[in-house]
């Protein structure tokens, strides 16, 4: 299926048509997982869980099957003012490492039983220094909206997003100050491990970065401040929505991204759960903004998606116990 958008007011008329969850499957999950040989409640949030997963796949009884994981790669021209404690060339580097199944995200998505796709943008055309100009034009944050929402496999029954690109978590900062408000402070961390001084001027750089670029609506936003591998995300995370396929959020820059549809279109999350809570500070302020409770909190700040790989072990056991076990009828088990 080709993009069906190829303008940014395009892809704004496609948020505001998402499909809904399937309100009649819903129900038919919350039926079911009232009926399973369990206290009423006691498998907490697996329970919602499932029925969540249920409703989006349009099916009282579903199954996890083909989970995909996509890392999405950008370089970013903000860089230069020396954001990061690693050089630039690590984005291409691990890119490779990808390849050759050497990195983390490699093996967290084999012990998922996920696959996973690696697609680098661009890499040797940084998008531009964010506290000079925006850091893409229209036509190139569309380009890699429309890269994510091409890489989403059609069969696919379970979507993380992961990242790669040094300097990120800068971006990721300035989008959620832009987004939220608050002070530059408020959203700077560590990243890769810059000291207190790299630390300092990380605020500096979103400070004027947001000085520069105020207004606008999310996805404004996610063109000034963003990055290939934020858009990529963004659109994988519509193309998901528009075929009911569920995603799992990794961390601090997926999750930046993520925030960029939602203040754009408010319900453009519904299909989306946070899959951990990362070390970077300022994650947990930003999934507080957007309602969302991470499931796992392991204090990781890899990116790569790892987080939300691994996250993928927990709905399939959500929803393997939700469509595989026995009612109280089929077991003979007395109900309360
Ligand atoms: O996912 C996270 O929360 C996260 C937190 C800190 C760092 N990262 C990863 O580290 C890189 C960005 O860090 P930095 O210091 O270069 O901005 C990028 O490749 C991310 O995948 C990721
Ligand atoms: C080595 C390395 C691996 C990464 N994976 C995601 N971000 C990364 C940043 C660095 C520096």
């Amino acid at each position: 299926m080709p993009a069906t958008f190829s303008t940014l007011a395009e892809f704004r008329t496609l948020l505001t048509h998402a499909p809904k969850i399937d309100a009649i499957a819903l129900g038919e999950a919350q039926d079911r997982n009232g009926q399973l040989t369990k206290p009423p409640g006691a498998l907490g949030r697996l329970e919602d869980l499932a029925i969540w997963y249920a409703g989006w796949r349009g099916t009282a009884r579903p199954s996890i099957d083909a989970p995909q994981v996509i890392i999405f790669a950008g370089n970013h021209g903000v860089t230069a003012q020396g954001v990061s404690a690693f050089p630039a060339e690590v984005t291409e580097q691990m890119v490779m490492n990808f390849q050759h199944g050497g990195a983390a995200i490699n093996q967290l998505s084999k012990a998922a039983g996920a696959s996973l796709d690696v697609h680098a943008l661009s890499l040797d055309v940084p998008t531009q220094d964010f506290t000079q100009t925006s850091a893409m034009d229209e036509a190139g944050v569309v380009d890699a909206l429309v890269a994510g929402w091409n890489a989403v496999a059609p069969h696919t029954d379970l979507l993380v997003v992961g990242e790669m690109g040094i300097g990120n978590t800068t971006s990721a900062a300035a989008i959620a100050h832009a987004l939220f408000g608050g002070q530059a402070e408020d959203w700077v961390g560590r990243g890769t491990g810059v000291d207190d001084a790299g630390l300092a001027n990380k605020a500096r750089v979103v400070r004027e970065a947001v000085a520069l670029h105020a207004g606008g609506d999310g996805l404004d936003t996610l063109m000034r401040l963003g990055g290939r591998e934020l858009a990529a995300m963004a659109g994988a995370i519509a193309k998901a929505r528009s075929l009911r396929i569920p995603v799992i959020l990794d961390g601090f820059i997926c999750t930046a991204a993520a925030a960029c549809l939602a203040q754009t279109q408010p319900d453009a999350l519904d299909h989306t759960v946070a899959g951990h809570a990362s070390a970077e500070a300022a994650h947990r302020a930003l999934l507080a903004q957007l309602d969302k409770q991470p499931l796992l909190a392991l204090n990781m700040r890899l990116g790569e998606g790892s987080g939300g790989a691994l996250a993928i072990n927990i709905l399939k056991s959500a929803v393997a116990c939700h469509s595989g076990m026995a009612t109280f009828a089929e077991a003979g088990v007395s109900d309360a």
